[in-house]
């Protein structure tokens, strides 16, 4: 069964694509992206090697506040739009947007993202990365990693988005992420609100 060799690195809830943009839109996004105000991503008083920045919504890891953010750029549009076809989603859903730079030694640790969010589909740009996941066990920890091509989309929903953690290995040459979420309805409720979640 040819299923079962590509069993091990997929999980329920996983979605993995090559080649969503071809080289010239790659070149573009980052260019677009090397001319905007990425920062260094700050987590409660600590600040990180890679650079962020959010759109539509942003929640700040320094002070836990979830706030809207600007609009999400119009020259995005279109790949909102492929990603949202990729994952199946509503492309207005995909309200969010998270760009990151990750320059060499940089990386991201193991994590869930932050419960306001629901769906996550992120593109890689400008090198590969090894997407890492964990679960614990009663034992320790089931892992498995699967690579992310330049130019290749991923989905997390389900139980890859929930049940596991993931992280991506620092790396050695500088890649660029940009991650489209949907809002929870935690994150939709707390939008109605006072636009603070802790
Ligand atoms: O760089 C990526 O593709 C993943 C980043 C990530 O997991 C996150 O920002 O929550
Ligand atoms: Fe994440």
């Amino acid at each position: 069964m040819q299923s079962d060799l590509f069993a091990p690195s997929l999980i329920p809830g996983l979605s993995y694509a090559p080649d969503i943009i071809s080289r010239e839109e790659e070149a573009e996004l980052v260019a677009r992206i090397g001319a905007l105000p990425l920062s260094p991503f700050r987590f409660q008083g600590w600040t990180g090697k890679r650079l962020t920045l959010s759109f539509g919504w942003n929640y700040d890891f320094d002070n836990g506040r979830f706030a809207a953010a600007d609009p999400i750029p119009e020259w995005l549009a279109p790949l909102r739009g492929k990603v949202a076809a990729f994952a199946g989603l509503d492309s207005a859903d995909l309200v969010q947007l998270l760009l990151t730079r990750y320059d060499p030694g940089a990386g991201i640790g193991w994590h869930r993202d932050r419960p306001v969010f629901d769906h996550v589909v992120g593109v890689s740009l400008g090198s590969e990365a090894r997407l890492r996941f964990r679960r614990r066990t009663q034992t320790g920890f089931e892992r498995f990693a699967i690579p992310l091509a330049p130019r290749s989309v991923y989905h997390l929903s389900g139980e890859a988005r929930h049940e596991w953690e993931h992280g991506i290995a620092a790396m050695e040459t500088r890649r660029w992420s940009v991650t489209f979420r949907t809002l929870s309805a935690k994150g939709r409720a707390s939008q109605s609100g006072r636009g603070q979640e802790r």
